[in-house]
């Protein structure tokens, strides 16, 4: 049973019910002689959407078609069916539909005052026709309901589907500016954060870029193996990023490369990071290395506002060169 049994047990009885209603055998003999018959020319139109509405409808001969407008399905109504009826129920009624002659077609108008005649006439009767309509009546909102809880339903589907489509986007792109050995970020990533904080300034604090190459790597590849070198790239990896806070950006350029943005508060803070980080490559003791120690060479830059990140990137790319040609024994830095 639904939510709704009480009024309609199920969205197929809320359909039915809804289908336009015909006028039983006594109420077409109640409603015969009230009124006054109108002729309509196929085309005609009624009554529009929003007006004012005093009269109810009966159609005599011929058909209508009530347009509801916004998505919602038209009706067609035949000979014994009715339309407005709310107009002379509450008096007071603005139209929910645009109402045009399908074809050629007489309707019998009958307005309040013919209603209230008819009422104060035939009591009963008018109060069980009002009872039938309003049943109608509901049933239609019942239906309407249905459709629209159906419309909400397909339409949290397809934002679970969007959600998910999304995630698997961020997934991707995250693994497109990821380095896979070590997770730092990749040359993609830097340089899609390079271009994003190009603008940003922050309070207090002045951008750099440090560019790190492990010093004869070559050598531990060819004396302890692949994998020994790849796990002595994934502890400078971690290395790096043990020197990376909240505004950096830690990363793996490829090979033996890798950069660090930073943020610092001044010369002195650049030159501890860089000269911790060179400590602690030094003091890494991997087992697979056995005696083989690793140490890095840093070229680092102040980033400055007046050359793009390509500028800074080439600087650092120069100091790091010259860091590398001092060849200092336990790795060394330089600033530009
Ligand atoms: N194990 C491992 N080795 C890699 C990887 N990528 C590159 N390499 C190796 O890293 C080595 C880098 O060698 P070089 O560029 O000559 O650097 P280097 O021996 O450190 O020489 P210098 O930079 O002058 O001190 C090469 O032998 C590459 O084959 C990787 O993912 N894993």
């Amino acid at each position: 049973m639904s939510e709704d049994a009480s009024i309609v047990d199920t969205a197929e009885q809320a359909a039915r019910l809804a289908r336009p209603r015909v006028l039983e055998h006594d109420e077409r003999a109640l409603f015969g002689g009230a009124g006054t018959e109108v002729a309509f020319l196929a085309g005609d139109v009624v009554f529009r959407r929003g007006e004012h509405g005093r009269s109810m409808f009966i159609v005599a001969a011929g058909e209508v078609r009530l347009c509801f407008g916004d998505d919602f399905a038209d009706k067609l109504l035949e000979p014994g069916q009715y339309f407005g009826e709310l107009a002379v129920f509450l008096g007071d009624h603005y139209r929910t539909a645009t109402v045009i002659a399908e074809t050629d077609c007489r309707l019998r108008e009958i307005d309040a005052a013919a209603f209230d005649a008819l009422l104060a006439r035939e009591p009963v009767r008018v109060a069980q026709f009002m009872r039938a309509s309003f049943s109608y009546l509901v049933a239609g909102e019942n239906q309407l309901l249905h459709g629209l809880r159906r419309r909400n339903e397909d339409l949290m589907r397809a934002l679970d589907a969007l959600r998910q489509t999304r995630s698997e986007l961020t997934l991707a792109q995250q693994m497109v500016r990821s380095d896979e050995l070590t997770g730092l970020a990749n040359r993609r990533g830097l340089y899609a954060f390079l271009d994003e904080i190009a603008d940003q300034q922050l309070p207090d604090l002045r951008r750099a870029l440090l560019l790190i190459d492990i010093d004869n790597f070559k050598a531990i590849n060819d004396r302890r193996g692949h994998l020994a070198g790849d796990s002595a790239l994934r502890a400078v990896a971690e290395a790096v990023r043990a020197q990376a806070g909240p505004f950096d950006l830690p990363c793996r350029l490829g090979g033996d490369e890798f950069a660090l943005v930073l943020a610092v508060a001044d010369e002195g803070d650049l030159a501890n990071r860089a000269i911790g980080l060179c400590a602690a490559v030094r003091n890494l003791r991997l087992p697979a290395l056995g005696d083989m120690r690793l140490t890095v060479s840093v070229g680092a830059v102040f980033c400055r506002n007046d050359t793009g990140w390509s500028g800074w990137y080439s600087e650092a790319d120069a100091v790091l060169l010259r860091a590398k040609g001092m060849r200092a024994p336990g790795g060394g830095w330089r600033l530009g």
